[in-house]
């Protein structure tokens, strides 16, 4: 018994294509992209663009590099109308870019469209009729020779408007809407008898677009039907074939890809995929698609998060966090061996300065798309201590050693633990503040003086003022170097009995403002090591600091208890 009603559904039908070609293609140029924002998308918006909004994507897709842009269906709304006209009475149309009209194949819609267009430099009239066999008959309720001749009768109706707008350089796209559920032969018969109509040339050419109106097969299907189409009709080299997928079945960029594969010289489409349903194909994500193989995308999307801005206000409807490119989360890695392969990748890079990206995770640069790197890794009960690390070392500078990263993440893991939360850069560095620099309980560090040795050893005596459970005290101790000497004095003075292990150093900051941050690996009376850190203006008080630091955190673990937990 199956699981769902599978009778009510049959399979597409396979394109009879043994020879097709587009299998081992490389897409190697950008196709013309053609934005239906302010058309498709619109359409199919909750609460459609005003003319505020319109204005507004349209300057947007104008600074991408959009060549041709559909402003409406004027003939469908006084708004679409008015926004046609505002263009380009206000000469917001800048040359080389050409607008798009959309308008069915009715005389009185044909008229009214002319009527919005007149005095543009240049202008595609888009004119569609459905042809699929359901709409055949359950919306039209003709045969083919119905159908076909709607998409005449329109052609002739644009073709004798074009009269009405001289100054207008007129280019006509005819679209059999429903195509992907169309007939093969009767597209091309449809197409073809467009063409008789229109008369393209090869330096005057139309442009047929071939929508997915909905997604009904896998984008190999459409892939063959394309390619079929560029090698059965004719007047190959007399039209642009143009793409216009949906995504229906999620699959719309990976149609648009094999189409222009299989031959396409165009695609329509929508920022973030915005459009009727699940949308319209995301040229965004086409685009940068193709960028990340080292085509040139002929769009400049170097600001993506102003640009999903854009189309969030226009719109009124949100990019999901986890959109190619451009969701909130795409540049983010909460797991730990992500973060860790991440943190590797661009020390590598930084190392070998290479032009090439290759960053394991990071299929593209952020920075190329204007997004920076503080967001990539983010730190939650999934991460380990290379996202720690790398957090503390961009946003604070700090280079902790290995053994110290492996310490304090257990810190954070025990917190994202009980919590359940994220924790951002800040909110790690005030757990590494509280749990290392500001370790000053029992033992705080005030100041020091060095004495030159009488005996003229190498050792050099050292006097150090400290507080003890908040009482002052001047202790005295003897060694190599003011650690020694500390370490010396604590142990003969307080009974503190510490030893190092290990010991790093680095500047934080640069000029007047550089503060040396010290790392000290110590061991207390036991076998277990652990870190104190110091940070000061003077390198020495930093190192002395950290001392004091693992001293209270030694003292800390010996009563059960992290600095930070208390
Ligand atoms: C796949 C797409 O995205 S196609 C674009 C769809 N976009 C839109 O429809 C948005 C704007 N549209 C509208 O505002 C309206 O549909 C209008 C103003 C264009 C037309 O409105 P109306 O005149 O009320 O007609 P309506 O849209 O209901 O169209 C239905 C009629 O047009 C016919 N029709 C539909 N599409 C076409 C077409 N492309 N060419 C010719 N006739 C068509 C239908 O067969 C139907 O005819 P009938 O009334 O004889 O049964
Ligand atoms: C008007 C046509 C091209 C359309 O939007 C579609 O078929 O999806
Ligand atoms: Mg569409």
């Amino acid at each position: 018994m199956p699981t769902m009603p599978i009778e009510k559904y049959r399979a597409f039908q396979q394109i009879d294509l043994p020879n097709r070609t587009w299998p081992s293609k490389t897409i190697t140029k950008a196709p013309l992209w053609c934005s239906v924002d302010l058309r498709d998308g619109n359409q199919a918006l909750i609460e459609p663009m005003g003319h505020e909004r319109k204005l507004r994507m349209f300057r947007a897709l104008v600074a991408m590099g959009f060549k041709e842009i559909e402003v409406g269906f004027p003939s469908a709304s006084q708004t679409d109308f008015d926004f046609t006209r505002f263009l380009i009475e206000e000469g917001e149309i800048p040359d080389g870019v050409t607008i798009q009209v959309l308008t069915q194949a009715r005389e009185e819609l044909i008229t009214r469209t002319f009527e919005s267009i007149k005095g543009a430099k240049r202008a595609v009239v888009h004119l569609y009729n459905s042809t699929s066999t359901l709409q055949r008959r359950v919306v039209f309720g003709l045969d083919r020779e119905g159908i076909k001749d709607i998409a005449v009768q329109g052609t002739k109706v644009v073709k004798r408007l074009v009269s009405t707008v001289p100054e207008t350089e007129i280019v006509l796209e005819y679209s059999p809407e429903s195509f992907t559920g169309t007939e093969l032969d009767f597209a091309k018969d449809v197409c073809e008898a467009v063409m008789d109509v229109w008369q393209p040339t090869a330096s005057k050419p139309m442009i047929i677009n071939l929508p997915a109106t909905v997604e009904m097969a896998t984008p190999n299907i459409y892939a063959d039907q394309i390619e079929w189409f560029a090698r059965n009709v004719k007047w190959r080299e007399r039209y642009l074939l143009s793409l216009h997928p949906h995504n229906d079945r999620g699959t719309g960029v990976a149609a648009a890809e094999l189409g222009v594969m299989a031959g396409a010289d165009r695609v329509e489409g929508t920022l973030f995929g915005n459009g009727e349903r699940t949308g319209n194909v995301d040229v965004v994500n086409l685009a940068l698609n193709m960028f990340t193989q080292g085509v040139d995308p002929e769009l400049v999307i170097d600001d993506i998060d102003e640009l999903r801005r854009t189309a969030e206000y226009c719109n009124q409807l949100p990019v999901h966090p986890r959109h190619p490119y451009a969701g909130d989360l795409v540049f983010t890695a909460f797991s730990g061996s992500h973060q860790d392969a991440i943190k590797k990748g661009f020390a590598a890079r930084r190392s070998q300065n290479d032009v090439v990206w290759e960053v394991p995770y990071l299929p593209i640069d952020p920075e190329d798309l204007g997004r920076s790197y503080e967001a990539v890794i983010r730190v939650n009960s999934q991460s380990g201590k290379g996202g720690v690390a790398y957090l503390l070392e961009e946003d604070y500078g700090l280079h902790l050693p290995r053994k110290l990263q492996i310490e304090f993440s257990r810190v954070v893991q025990n917190f994202t633990d009980t919590t359940g939360k994220e924790v951002s850069a800040k909110d790690l560095f005030d757990m590494f503040r509280k749990e290392y620099l500001e370790a000053r309980y029992p033992l705080e560090f005030v100041d020091h003086v060095t004495l030159p040795d009488s005996h003229a050893t190498e050792k050099r005596t050292m006097t150090s003022h400290v507080k003890l459970y908040g009482s002052s005290k001047e202790v005295h101790g003897h060694g190599t170097g003011p650690i020694d000497a500390f370490c010396d004095s604590l142990a003969k003075e307080l009974g503190i009995a510490l030893e190092v292990v290990d010991y790093s150093q680095h500047a934080v900051g640069k000029g007047a403002d550089a503060e040396a941050v010290t790392y000290v690996e110590m061991k207390g009376s036991g076998t277990a090591t652990l870190f104190g850190v110091g940070r000061d203006r003077n390198v020495t008080v930093a190192s002395l600091k950290a001392v004091a630091s693992a001293a209270n955190r030694l003292h800390a673990q010996a009563a059960g208890a992290s600095v930070a937990a208390k």
